[in-house]
Parts: structure tokens; sequence; C-alpha cells
């Protein structure tokens, strides 16, 4: 199926470069600009008050079975090698599938936003990774990405139409550009308990995140955290939701490799340039996709919702 073909786009967005990993919907829209790759269904820039605020790689690869460097890659249906570790490839198959344009929306006064929406199944994986069992059969997954006056909104929408509850991680995987990711500083983490990776233990700590050094760790957020780099700040959110359960936090994963790895990833151009400040739901917090009817009714499914909301703050608006 085209998306062309299907849809007609609005005047605001337009498809440049069809086929291939390098083909993008970009939506120039009065609030700003957002690009989405259609490989990995991945926002790659989002240029909020004049100026770019997510990072993607100068040597990013489109490639078949590559994972684009930068900007929102959705991770999916498991994270790094998953909760028993065995998992491949890393970060699961989402981020190295086409997805399709499955529509589009806007919203008046107060509060205008415009959003693309796309759309993943397991049909649409490569040859290679489709009817192997690592995709849960019966889900599909939606990506809705919404601009707004101060924000960008990106929410995955994973949807069962099973009769059985499926059980999965997720994660938004967003990098932020910083101009130096060592005078970069997240507030809301004092007391926060969190899994470093790199000590592989449990921790809390009211010391700043120690940027320069590699930096891995899956936080238990209760409250959106605020990213400033010395001159801009930006909110950071995650929520999880689902069609049987209201509201609730999503874990807050923060990585960025320091100056001993990140020089050596080829894919990385500029390791001092980004913080990684992801949505997640992971290992005792993975998703549990609640199974058709569970919202009530003779809905024929049942969803579970990621969210990642970025808000320009209001000093920002004032330079
Ligand atoms: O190189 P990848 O597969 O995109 O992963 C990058 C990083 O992603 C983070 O989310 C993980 O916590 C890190 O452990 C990982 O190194």
């Amino acid at each position: 199926m085209s998306d062309a073909e299907e849809f007609q786009l609005p005047e605001w967005a337009q498809l440049i470069d069809q086929g291939g990993p390098r083909e993008r919907y970009v939506a120039a829209t009065p609030m700003g600009e957002f690009t989405v790759h259609t490989h990995g269904g991945q926002v790659t820039s989002w240029v909020g008050h004049g100026r770019e605020r997510l990072w993607t790689s100068e040597t990013a690869e489109y490639a078949v079975g590559k994972a684009i460097r930068g900007g929102i890659p959705v991770i999916f249906p498991w994270f790094a090698n998953g909760p028993g570790g065995e998992r491949k490839p890393s970060h699961g198959l989402a981020r190295l599938a086409t997805w399709e344009l499955a529509g589009w929306g806007t919203t008046d006064e107060p509060d205008d936003t415009m959003d693309l929406q796309f759309d993943l199944g397991e049909q649409d994986l490569d040859p290679s990774l489709r009817n192997t069992g690592d995709w849960p059969s019966g889900v599909r997954a939606h990506v809705q990405v919404e601009i707004g006056a101060d924000a960008l909104i990106i929410r995955l929408t994973l949807v069962n139409y099973t009769d059985e509850p499926v059980s999965c991680e997720a994660a938004l995987h967003t990098y932020l550009a910083v101009a130096d990711v060592e005078d970069a500083v997240i507030e809301g983490l004092d007391g926060v308990r969190f899994y470093d990776k790199v000590a592989r233990r449990e921790d809390v700590t009211d010391q700043p995140v120690p940027f320069g050094d590699e930096v891995d760790r899956i936080y238990e957020t209760k409250e959106p955290v605020v990213l400033c780099d010395g001159t801009h700040s930006l909110r950071v959110g995650g929520q999880l939701g689902s069609s049987d359960a209201g509201p609730r936090p999503a874990q807050t994963v923060v990585w960025n490799p320091g100056r001993d790895k990140g020089p050596g990833i080829a894919d990385i151009s500029d390791w001092r340039g980004f913080v990684c400040i992801e949505a997640a739901a992971i290992g005792v917090d993975a998703l549990v996709i609640p199974p058709a009817g569970s919202g009530g009714g003779d809905v024929p499914f049942g969803f579970s919702t990621l969210t990642q909301t970025l808000t320009l703050l209001p000093t920002e608006q004032l330079r």
C-alpha cells in the first residue's frame, strides 16, 4: 500500500525521497517543523521556536537493517536485549521496519496542534524478521507525532486484537540536542531511585548526573524532568496508559556514552551534542497490553500507550 495513494496529504506536509530508508515526511506548520522517516517511524527533526531540538547524527546510516542514530527511535517489542538478555536485534524490531503513513489530524484553538500518524504490523517487517515469533502476533503499533506551539508529543499505541494480554517492553528513545553534554543538567532526578546499567546496581542520589562519563540509567520517575544545557530548557515527561487502567508515569532512561566510549561509535558524529532522555516501560515495569474487550463493550481490541511530551519552557520564549 502506498501512503501517498491512501491519503491526500494536507498542504503542510510533504513526502520526500520516495523509497528506501531515506523516505520521510516533513510537516511544516505554523507551530514549527518536524520530520518523520518511514524507516523506524522515527522522528528525526523538530524545529520549535526556530531552533532544532533533536539531535540526529551526521554519520547516521540510512540503510535496511540499521537503526537511524538520533531523533526519536521507537523501541518495541523489547528494550536492549529484553528482560532475559537474549533477544536480538538490540532494542527490538520497530526501529528497523518501514512504517506506513496512517493519517493526519489538526485541532483548533485554544490548543492548535497538527499531527501525522504511522502504523506497523508484523507483515510490514523485513521478511527476515517476520513470522519468527519475535513480534507479538495480533498486535499492531501506531505512532502519532503531534506538534503544538510549545511542544512535540509522541504517542506509541500498541493495539492488541487477541483475547489474551500481551507482555512487551517499549521506549521512545529521544536524542535531545545540547550545546555540550558536559554542561547539561537534568532537574527532577534528585532522590529518584534508578538502576545504573554501568555499575549494574540500584542507586539513589542527589548528585548531578555525571555527564562526560558513560551514563546509562533507568529511573523510576514520577514527575517530568527538565533538561537545561546552560542556554535552553526543555521539560520531558513520559506517561503510560491503557484501555483498562488510568494513566501512570513511565520510567525515564538517561543515556550518553561519554568521553571514553562515544568517540568509538562510528554512527555517532558528536557524543557531546546530545542527551538521550527516554520514556520507557522496561523489565518489571514492562507493558501488559490488555486483550480485546478490556475497555468494556464489544470493542475488538485492547491497547496500551506510551507518550512522551517535550515542552519548551516559557523562559525560552523570552529570549
Ligand atoms: O546503540 P543502541 O542499540 O541504539 O543503544 C544505545 C543505548 O540505548 C539506551 O537506551 C540503553 O540504555 C543503552 O544501554 C544503549 O547503549
